[in-house]
């Protein structure tokens, strides 16, 4: 069955009951204004074999995935040839192809857009108008059976957002249809944060609270305000943390105590069970709740407590019936202001410094942005309980590395 939307007769849409059934997904969507006059889209109109049809350029760089064979065509042999080979360089060249084809002949799409892995592996119908206005619906199916968790419209609560890389994950979240209520101790700076992405993404979308996490009312008040504002958190980041060896009840209070009251009230507003309608908690640990490091030991420790607290309720069987899913994030090194370190924070900061320069020189640490794009991989990929994900940012490429745990661990960890 198939329905023509208002507005565009030309356009046949598939309208079926049985799309689920058949493990085919059907997207449609219709651009605003300001998304589909940029230049980029534009510029790099990019049909995908996948159910994600949003314009690509517009996408954080890590959501074209690897290994999920993206079909690109384009009517301009010179213009897809370039785009291939920069998407080759970054997911493979198995994994992105160009073919050119011009989608108003029906009988070169069938045949052109077709990858070497054959049908069954991707299966586009796409329409694409030359002018992006002209389009207002784009749409394209797979015959790959995913299970993304669609970003749009969830209300999301996050702490720590006011810069670095809480604020790296809010502008992703943002930038995928989420609402987000982010807090903060720093008031200017999670102000300033406000107004740049409220210029951006509304006022009603990005919201900012002042907030310390180690303040348990004000945390379940600041909780709650996101419940009120969006009707409710379907995601909890629970991101603020510090380090400072000088400071040891501090740090415990922010990292581990904070982190675990956050996620507490997460539960319980989301559990199924008990009235929620489920969700994800994601905690940020760091490389260092993995293995030691000897900079600093307190941070490492809460770091170790972090990981150990979420994959405990990563295990907890009764997970699907609560609709819960857990998520912990381990860094790796990220350019934050965190690495504006004083002799008191650290065990020998003469050492950590030359470390530091290592690590940038050797482009091992990497930016807020690129990071939150790995972010976004993991959370709209729903398939990946017990994976962990690796993030290779000098090849620009975010890929499963292996299963963590055979039960089924519900915790991919993120590693640089
Ligand atoms: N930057 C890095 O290389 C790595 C960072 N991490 C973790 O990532 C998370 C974010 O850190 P970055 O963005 O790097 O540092 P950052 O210092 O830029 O950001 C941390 C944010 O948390 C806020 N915060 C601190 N105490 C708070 C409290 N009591 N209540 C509310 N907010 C509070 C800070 O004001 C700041 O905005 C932290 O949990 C950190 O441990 C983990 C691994 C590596
Ligand atoms: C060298 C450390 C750079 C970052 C220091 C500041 C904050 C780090 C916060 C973290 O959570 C990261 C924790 C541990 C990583 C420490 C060292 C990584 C070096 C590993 C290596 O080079 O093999």
């Amino acid at each position: 069955a198939v329905f023509s939307p208002p507005g565009n007769p030309g356009l046949r849409l598939p309208h079926s009951v049985f799309a689920a059934a058949m493990h085919v997904s059907f997207t449609c969507v219709a651009p605003q204004s300001v998304d589909s006059l940029h230049p980029r889209w534009v510029e790099r109109p990019v049909n995908r074999g996948s159910c994600n049809c949003h314009p690509p350029a517009l996408l954080p760089r890590g959501h074209l995935h690897s290994g999920t064979g993206d079909v690109l065509c384009f009517v301009q042999q010179d213009r897809g040839k370039a785009t291939e080979a920069e998407l080759q360089k970054r997911y493979g060249s198995d994994d992105v192809i160009f073919r050119q084809c011009d989608v108003t002949d029906s009988k070169q799409l069938e045949v052109r857009v077709v990858s070497p892995q054959g049908p069954t592996h991707v299966a586009v119908r796409a329409l694409y108008h030359a002018h992006p206005l002209s389009a207002p619906f784009k749409y394209s199916s797979s015959l790959r059976a995913t299970n993304v968790m669609a970003l749009q419209g969830k209300g999301v609560f996050l702490t720590g957002g006011a810069r670095g890389i809480g604020r790296g994950m809010t502008e992703a979240l943002l930038s995928k249809g989420c609402r987000v209520l982010f807090c903060d101790v720093l008031v200017e700076a999670g102000k300033a944060t406000e107004a740049e992405l409220q210029k951006k993404y509304g006022a009603d979308n990005a919201i900012f609270r002042q907030c310390d996490v180690t303040d348990a009312e004000q945390l379940k008040e600041t909780f709650q305000a996101a419940v009120t504002q969006f009707g409710a958190v379907d995601i909890c980041v629970n991101n603020a943390g510090i380090l400072h060896e000088g400071m040891l009840d501090k740090v415990i209070d922010v990292n581990v105590t904070g982190l675990i009251r956050g996620s507490q009230l997460a539960l319980e507003h989301m559990r199924r069970d008990r009235g929620g309608r489920g969700g994800v908690i994601v905690n940020v640990s760091s490389i260092g709740g993995l293995a030691p490091f000897y900079y600093f030991p307190i941070y490492i420790a809460t770091k170790h407590a972090i990981v150990g607290y979420t994959t405990s309720w990563a295990k907890n069987p009764r997970n699907s019936e609560m609709g819960v899913k857990w998520r912990v994030i381990c860094p790796h090194s990220v350019k934050t202001d965190i690495l504006n370190l004083t002799d008191d924070q650290v065990v020998d900061l003469t050492d950590l410094r030359k470390h530091i320069q290592k690590l940038k020189e050797d482009k091992i640490m990497i930016e807020a942005s690129v990071f939150a794009e790995a972010f976004i991989q993991m959370m709209e990929d729903h398939d990946n309980d017990g994976v962990i994900f690796d993030v290779k940012t000098n090849e620009g490429r975010y890929r499963r590395r292996q299963i963590v745990d055979a039960d089924g661990v519900s915790n991919p960890f993120m590693c640089d």
